[in-house]
């Protein structure tokens, strides 16, 4: 196969922070994508309707002349959100989910939820208006270990929360594991995951073996090479229940590359080159458009995109930095490496 014209992707999970790092990253993704979920972890968090309106925005007076992509607003859930807040997101019509970080689970979640119980009316707002609720899976007690917060937090947190609220839509976001891969599979239809391209190609050795390496770091944390294997069987499935959500997190060139790096990998510029990477790694190329285009607006109740793009066989390297905000420079992840696929613009 020397090329693949696909209807155009979606993101379902992307980070474009704001300010001058939205003016920088933003173009990356309008390129390839369609539309995407934007993730509300700002500084403050984007807690209210009004706050995710102002923030779209600002993202479409970013975007470059003639795009026509589409951000797909979330809220961020605290302890404190009104049911009463749901309704406004709703009936706006342009925020589509609400997102839970538990406290302290990742970048910008200080202000996330301690304890579900605490959002009981906000969720069952969730529930009756077909609101998703998308969830950064993965407990946080001192006690549980990095590599097991992923599976911890099924049992504990979401099993519970779907026997409460049986008919909540809900996309654990960026799975890392077997387990995780496992229960979505087997889950009833309302319940759906994404699955970034950094957790198809990679494993934890990649990170660790022969130095560490920072722009790997990324939660929930890369895992063994047998829970990548399930990912991507479960991405290459042909079940609608997975789909394309890059977690394309970008941060400072400095901020990773340091004593105490920050999480988050950047996969923006080639994510659908990525993604593409994986699925012939299994020989599954015919599954990318399901995965990367239709499942999603399927699970969310919107039309899919009706145009399309084109990926052709033709070798290049990606840039071993870019230009970020303030003068310094943003490292994409697998920098200087080269990929067989390319995004052509037609
Ligand atoms: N994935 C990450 O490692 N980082 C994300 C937050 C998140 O999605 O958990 C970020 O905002 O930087
Ligand atoms: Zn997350
Ligand atoms: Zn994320």
């Amino acid at each position: 196969m020397t090329s693949i014209t696909l209807t155009r992707p979606d993101d379902w999970h992307l980070h474009l922070r704001d300010g001058e790092v939205l003016d920088a990253v933003l173009g990356a993704s309008a390129r390839q994508m369609g539309r995407a979920i934007i993730m509300p972890n700002l500084t403050p968090p984007v807690t209210t309707t009004q706050q995710a309106l102002a923030y779209r925005e600002r993202i479409l007076a970013a975007l470059p002349d003639g795009s026509r992509f589409e951000p797909l607003m979330t809220l961020y859930l605290t302890d404190d959100t009104p049911a009463a807040e749901i309704e406004r997101a709703s009936a706006s019509g342009l925020i589509h989910a609400v997102k839970l970080y538990p406290a302290g689970a990742t970048t910008n979640s200080a202000s996330g939820v301690t304890d579900l119980a605490h959002c009981d009316g906000a969720i069952a707002a969730m529930a009756r208006l077909g609101m998703p609720l998308l969830m950064h899976g993965e407990v946080t007690h001192a006690d549980i270990d990095i590599f097991d917060r992923e599976a911890v937090f099924i049992e504990t947190v979401l099993v519970p929360l779907l026997e409460r609220h049986p008919d909540l839509k809900v996309v654990f976001e960026h799975i890392t594991t077997r387990q995780a891969a496992e229960f979505v599979a087997k889950a009833p239809a309302n319940v759906a995951a994404t699955i970034t391209a950094h957790h198809l190609l990679f494993n934890r050795n990649h990170m660790l073996v022969g130095g560490i390496r920072p722009h790997y770091y990324c939660l929930p944390i890369l895992k063994r090479e047998r829970h990548r294997q399930a990912l991507l069987e479960a991405a290459t499935s042909g079940s609608g229940k997975f789909f394309l959500g890059t977690d394309s997190a970008p941060h400072a060139q400095g901020d990773k590359e340091s004593a105490c790096g920050c999480a988050g990998a950047y996969t923006a510029p080639a994510a659908i080159e990525l993604y593409a990477t994986a699925f012939e790694q299994v020989d599954a190329l015919e599954r990318l458009e399901g995965f990367a285009s239709h499942h999603g607006p399927d699970f969310y109740g919107l039309p899919r995109n009706a145009d399309t793009i084109t990926l052709v066989r033709d070798a290049w390297q990606l840039p071993t930095s870019l230009p970020y905000a303030g003068g310094r420079r943003i490292v994409p992840l697998m920098a200087g490496e080269s990929l067989a696929w390319k995004f052509s613009t037609q």
